[in-house]
């Protein structure tokens, strides 16, 4: 099918006259109980409500005209089913399939991409005979006893989408398990979790699906030596992630490997053996599965071609709405839930990575704007810090809130006639309707300007199977934007230059370093800088 460019789009025009006069929703009795209840939608135990968007049944009309003529189901089913979605014609890339739904697909009788189904099945098989063999005290440490920590190291999607959700999950870990993270090549972080660390009790997992990244290889010798200093053998506590055929793929140094595939990216493979190892030692195989079973169930809901039925598609239209046609450079996400904490960085990369691009699947110039800038923190602590610009900011911030409707855990008080969930998420929902409504007042000082637009995701508990569905409701939403746009969202050059200059200075620091007789860390930053303007002056990296 050919893509189409954005501009090109009728339904874009039509979109871009509607703008002119969006809905307005601090006008009296615009926001009445009618439309809060008209603009809903649900799928896998989410409710989206969205009536405090800026939008009506014209804009939505013309958004799903917009679909239409973009073929975002179409392409949506292409990448299920296998074809090569990574790619920019006519150029050098890395053409490859985007599956990660393959990962999820286990469920159901005929998966979409059958033999990468099959391999996502194989992998889960061997993940299960391990933490069989690790509960049934088959596999122990030096000592003959159990293991009960899991340190995950890695970096960007080898780390980001795992450690939100085993944060997210935390309180359905098993008795006596729980995981740890080492990212960044600082070597305070690895100090910091390896302080009041038990490594006899301990296994590390090193995730990197090329086998190459500096700072997980760094990170990689760093545990390998704190085991040895410990008097640990490091194959007795290693276990790796890798894709087949890596660097990383050599199943004598570790205890136990697992593979991902390159049809899977970083950023979307906290479904894969990346996610699964970690999620699957600390919470158990039966909730991996359940967690699973939501990323498939969203899979599934995402196929409706209406726009009103399917909550990745109309999350993302909105999205656009608020992007290309209100106008608004960023997003935050704001989840009313501690748990939660971690995961807007993990979006952070999946939606910049993915959709930070100035290119289309041509090889032009793109004419219209891409994705925006994702941030956000857990409410209500976001609301003591940085909600003032949100109210009365010159910059207005198209806001999405998570809510759950109970607690996690059991551990809950009443205080003044209601429980602290209560107080939670009663905020979050004052604070959707106070950004949509604003406020009149005399005093300048204390005006809302309201029609700051905003949506609410809410569902009963974060369950695994909850987590599940809203990580693929987000990687869909991420998609159907980036097919929209006509970019390729599956790629990441922007990454590369910045570490070709960075190996470059390196080299240069070690020669230097061996020339002097130096100690390792002999050339100072600022005659490293120095060095590389020399270097960049002298030709292009
Ligand atoms: O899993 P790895 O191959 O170690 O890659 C880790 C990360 O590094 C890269 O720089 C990319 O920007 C990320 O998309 C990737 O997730």
């Amino acid at each position: 099918m050919p893509y189409k460019d954005f501009s090109s789009l009728s339904a874009a025009t039509r979109l871009l006259e509607l703008a002119r006069k969006p809905f307005d929703l601090s006008r009296a009795g615009a926001l009445s109980p009618q439309r809060i209840r008209d603009y809903r939608s649900s799928a896998c135990g989410f409710d989206l409500l969205y009536a405090t968007e800026r939008l009506d049944e014209p804009v939505l009309d013309a958004l799903q005209a917009l679909a239409d003529e973009a073929g975002l189901i179409e392409q949506f089913m292409a990448m299920k089913r296998g074809a090569p979605m990574n790619r920019i014609e006519g150029y050098a890339c890395e053409n490859r399939q985007v599956l990660h739904t393959a990962s999820r697909d286990l469920f159901s009788a005929q998966p979409y991409a059958p033999e990468a189904t099959a391999r996502a099945k194989r992998e889960l098989e061997k993940l299960r005979h391990f933490l069989d063999k690790v509960a049934a005290g088959d596999i122990v440490n030096e000592r003959g006893e159990s293991l009960g920590t899991l340190v995950q190291v890695g970096i960007g999607g080898s780390d980001l989408g795992p450690r939100a959700l085993s944060q997210a999950l935390s309180a359905f870990a098993l008795p006596g398990r729980e995981a740890r993270f080492i990212a960044n090549v600082d070597p305070d972080d690895a100090a910091a979790v390896l302080s009041g660390l038990d490594l006899n009790r301990s296994l590390v997992v090193v995730v990197s699906k090329s086998g190459t990244t500096l700072e997980t290889l760094t990170n990689e010798e760093l545990m390998r030596a704190a085991l040895a200093r410990a008097g640990l053998d490091p194959a007795r506590h290693m276990l790796a992630v890798t894709g087949e055929g890596s660097p990383m793929d050599d199943s004598s140094r570790y205890l136990a490997s697992f593979y991902m595939y390159d049809y899977i990216g970083g950023r979307y493979s906290a479904t894969s053996m990346v996610g699964a190892v970690t999620l699957g030692f600390t919470l158990g195989f039966e909730a991996l599965l359940a967690f699973l079973r939501g990323a498939w169930e969203m899979d599934l809901a995402a196929e409706s071609p209406d726009i009103r039925n399917n909550l990745p598609l109309l999350l993302a239209l909105i999205g656009i709405w608020n992007r290309n046609f209100l106008g608004y450079p960023s997003c935050a996400i704001l989840p009313y839930s501690q748990a939660l904490a971690r995961f807007p960085a993990h979006l952070q990369q999946c939606d910049m990575e993915s959709n930070g691009k100035s290119v289309t699947r041509q090889g032009n110039m793109v004419t219209w704007q891409t994705g925006p800038v994702i941030w956000g923190e857990p409410g209500t602590n976001g609301q003591h810090a940085f909600y003032q610009l949100m109210h009365q900011g010159t910059e207005i911030v198209p806001a999405e809130f998570i809510g759950f409707r109970r607690s996690q855990r059991d551990l809950d008080i009443m205080v003044s006639g209601t429980t602290s969930q209560q107080k939670l998420v009663a905020n979050m929902l004052a604070q959707s309707l106070a950004l949509a409504r604003g406020r009149d007042d005399d005093n300048p000082a204390r005006r809302f300007p309201g029609n700051r637009p905003n949506l609410v995701l809410l569902a009963d508990q974060l369950t695994p199977y909850q987590m599940g569905a809203l990580l693929a409701l987000y990687e869909h939403r991420i998609a159907f934007q980036g097919f929209s746009w006509n970019i390729n969202s599956f790629d990441q050059e922007g990454v590369q230059l910045g570490k070709v200059l960075a190996k470059k200075l390196l080299q240069h620091m070690a020669e230097g370093d061996a020339r002097s007789g130096n100690s390792p860390a002999g050339t100072s930053p600022e005659e490293a800088l120095l060095a590389l303007a020399g270097m960049l002056g002298r030709d292009r990296p």
